[in-house]
């Protein structure tokens, strides 16, 4: 049994954690537990949510404001873990300067930077996004054409592991294709697959335990263009400090990281690293 004399001096410390992680609380109680409870008493998954919010509220065909409509949603309703307004326009800054014209994104979620890059993209440019859960997947393809862009949607897995859900029209040029898949069975196949001989924009956006493994394999396949630009989203919040460190010592790349806050949560510091690749030469 504690002392009431032991527990009280505790108190102090356990007020001051309190504060010091307040805002890790309201993260984990907005992103976790609320989304959780709300999955319970709806039946409804949380991106499914945020979709048929974004669908009653956003203007079709207007991808900034599905984007503005994701934010409202993110802010006041139910955590999302898009890539967000702020980091966002980081991406979208970097994209305009580089102009690339084949851009890899790993983890799609419910498609908000899938339809933020594709915004930002010349047209003749070609977005690969690829995602492994099948119902992110299913509501990033809807999110996708909300926004205008023509779609693709194709599975990496044998036929009839995942349904093929919407199909662009036979013939129609395809902008965005979206691949239904884990990135460490995809990017070895991008090549023969899907017809890409190299990227020149990676955004890295899944597991950050992945990052590293991924862009090993990148390399392995050589599927970066020389100078491509590699960025990976939430290097501080929750970090990826192999991938920065391999990033930064291997000579490879030239490696800055842009501070920013975590999407969604000002109060909690994040950051995107940039990394351009040097090694192809
Ligand atoms: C942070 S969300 C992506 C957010 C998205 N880029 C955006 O800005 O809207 C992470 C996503 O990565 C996906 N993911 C997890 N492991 C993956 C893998 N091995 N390959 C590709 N995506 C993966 C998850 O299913 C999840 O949908």
């Amino acid at each position: 049994m504690v002392s009431p004399a032991i527990a009280l001096a505790f108190l102090p410390f356990l007020i001051t954690l309190l504060i010091r992680y307040r805002h890790y609380l309201v993260l984990l109680y907005r992103a976790v537990l609320l989304g959780w409870l709300q999955d319970r008493l709806t039946g409804v998954p949380r991106e499914q949510r945020a979709f048929q919010y974004v669908l009653t509220h956003a203007i079709p065909g207007d991808p900034q404001h599905i984007l503005h409509t994701f934010d409202q949603w993110s802010y006041h309703c139910e955590h999302l873990s898009c890539v967000g307004p702020l980091k966002g326009k980081i991406v979208e800054k970097l994209l305009c300067e580089r102009a690339p014209r084949t851009v890899l994104e790993l983890g799609t979620y419910c498609g908000y930077g899938t339809v933020l890059m594709a915004a930002a993209l010349p047209p003749a440019a070609r977005l690969y996004t690829v995602e492994p859960n099948p119902q992110h997947a299913s509501v990033a393809e809807k999110v996708i054409r909300l926004a205008g862009f023509d779609e693709q949607t194709v599975s990496s897995w044998p036929a009839g592991a995942v349904p093929r859900q919407g199909r662009g029209a036979e013939g129609v040029s395809m902008q965005v294709e979206l691949i239904v898949g884990h990135s460490e069975e995809v990017i070895p196949q991008l090549r023969e697959q899907h017809g890409v001989q190299s990227v020149d924009f990676v955004f890295m956006d899944h597991w950050k335990r992945c990052y590293l493994r991924d862009l090993q394999l990148l390399e392995e396949h050589g599927l970066l263009a020389d100078r491509a630009t590699v960025l990976a989203d939430n290097v501080v919040f929750p970090g990826a400090p192999h991938f920065l460190q391999y990033a930064k010592t291997c000579g490879k790349y030239r490696c800055r990281v842009h501070r920013a806050s975590l999407e969604y949560c000002r109060a909690i510091p994040d950051g995107i690293a940039e990394l351009c690749y040097t090694g192809a030469r």
